[in-house]
């Protein structure tokens, strides 16, 4: 007799990416939920995100004979078993007790890389010394004063950073209504990991009376600090030219998970100008409603060196810590080397344009 054959995944509680989301939003205040999967206004470029992916097919070929896929990469010197990062996401206490104490393990099991955020719980050096493999990459603002920001980037260089990663997207907080309608207090705490208060960073967010930073003044702290850096927020060419010429490692295209400016455009959307306006000189890496498997690919098909993920990450780790990180990372290395396959290509570097198409509708 033949057994049966199962298609769920005994090594985890969770099968789906979709389970993960719901388990996720039943653990979590409402107003911490809002406050997670919210973006700002309208929530025109959240939903933006998703369609961009969504209005891309793939160009499968078949009988291509091709060995099994292997999706290991390397981005700026560092080995990664597949080409996902962990976005930075600040104020992870609330998501989870362990917060990015159980990110970074995780990941580090997976053999990849986070972004350990400057408005984090847990200090970037107790990261670092938890999770060497994992912290790799350390995530600040531009904003606030030339002493804080060479005191960070000092203190990662210190600790074993390969990377700065700066976020330029945010020299104000986007205008947040799930947070106004649940009159939504962020407990500071939560933030003080790399900070003595959170005030330091989020003063002169929040009272936006502070001149905006330059690329030249970015481009001067980088230098003294003798850091390199991606430049975090990137949405068009312009800018992306001009991230390269101010010396940045490489460009991070990112609307902030459409929690910045609202009515901005769809990241997957502007992957392609911003690659035309790189010219191959530094990598380019992706965020914004990347939620599968499929959807990565098609990234890295249209360009992308990596794909990195916010929000999935945070709701494995409110479903089940680090367990609950793994599974998500399991669920996505699974789901990527099988349609891989299905699309007959070997290596991530055989993903290129021909991979995709327009989708009919
Ligand atoms: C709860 C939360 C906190 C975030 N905090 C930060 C942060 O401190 N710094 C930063 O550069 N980006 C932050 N982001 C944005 C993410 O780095 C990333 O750009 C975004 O989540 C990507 O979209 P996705 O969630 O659809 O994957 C945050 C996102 C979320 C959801
Ligand atoms: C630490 C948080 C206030 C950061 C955040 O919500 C964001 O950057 O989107």
């Amino acid at each position: 007799m033949v057994e049966a054959i199962t298609f769920h995944d005994a090594q985890s509680t969770f099968v789906t990416l979709g389970e993960i989301h719901a388990a996720a939003q039943r653990t979590l205040d409402s107003s911490v939920w809002d406050f997670l999967e919210g973006g700002a206004g309208a929530e025109w470029t959240l939903a933006a995100n998703r369609a961009a992916v969504d209005a891309w097919a793939f160009r499968p070929r078949v009988l291509r004979g091709t060995a099994p896929p292997d999706l290991s990469t390397t981005l700026l010197g560092v080995e990664l078993a597949m080409p996902v990062l962990v976005a930075p996401f600040g104020a992870d206490r609330l998501f989870h007790p362990e917060g990015h104490r159980a990110v970074t393990a995780a990941v580090q099991e997976a053999g990849i890389a986070s972004i350990v955020p400057e408005a984090g719980s847990f200090s970037l050096e107790t990261l670092a010394k938890e999770a060497p493999g994992a912290a790799r990459f350390f995530q600040l603002h531009a904003l606030g004063s030339d002493e804080m920001f060479l005191g960070l980037a000092g203190r990662a260089r210190d600790a074993g950073y390969a990377a700065l990663c700066v976020t330029v997207d945010s020299p104000v907080d986007g205008w947040r209504e799930r947070n106004k309608t649940n009159r939504f207090g962020l407990d500071t705490s939560a933030m003080e990991g790399n900070h003595d208060s959170a005030e330091e960073l989020f003063g002169p967010m929040l009272r936006n009376d502070e001149p905006v930073w330059t690329w030249a003044r970015l481009a001067a702290l980088a230098r003294r600090a003798g850091m390199p850096f991606l430049a975090k927020g990137v949405l068009v060419g312009e800018d992306a030219h001009e991230a390269v010429e101010a010396g940045a490692c490489a460009v991070y295209v990112s609307n902030h998970g459409g929690r910045q400016l609202d009515g901005a455009p769809a990241t997957l959307t502007q992957l392609p100008e911003i690659v035309r306006a790189v010219e191959g000189r530094v990598p380019v890496i992706i965020d914004g409603g990347f939620r599968r498997g499929t959807d990565i690919l098609k990234a890295l098909a249209l360009g992308a060196d990596a794909v990195t993920l916010g929000r999935p990450i945070a709701y494995g780790l409110a479903a089940g810590g680090r367990e609950g990180v793994a599974a998500v990372l399991d669920l996505l290395r699974r789901e990527m080397r099988a349609t891989m396959t299905l699309l007959g290509r070997a290596t991530v570097a055989d993903l290129g344009p021909t991979a995709v198409q327009k989708a009919e509708r």
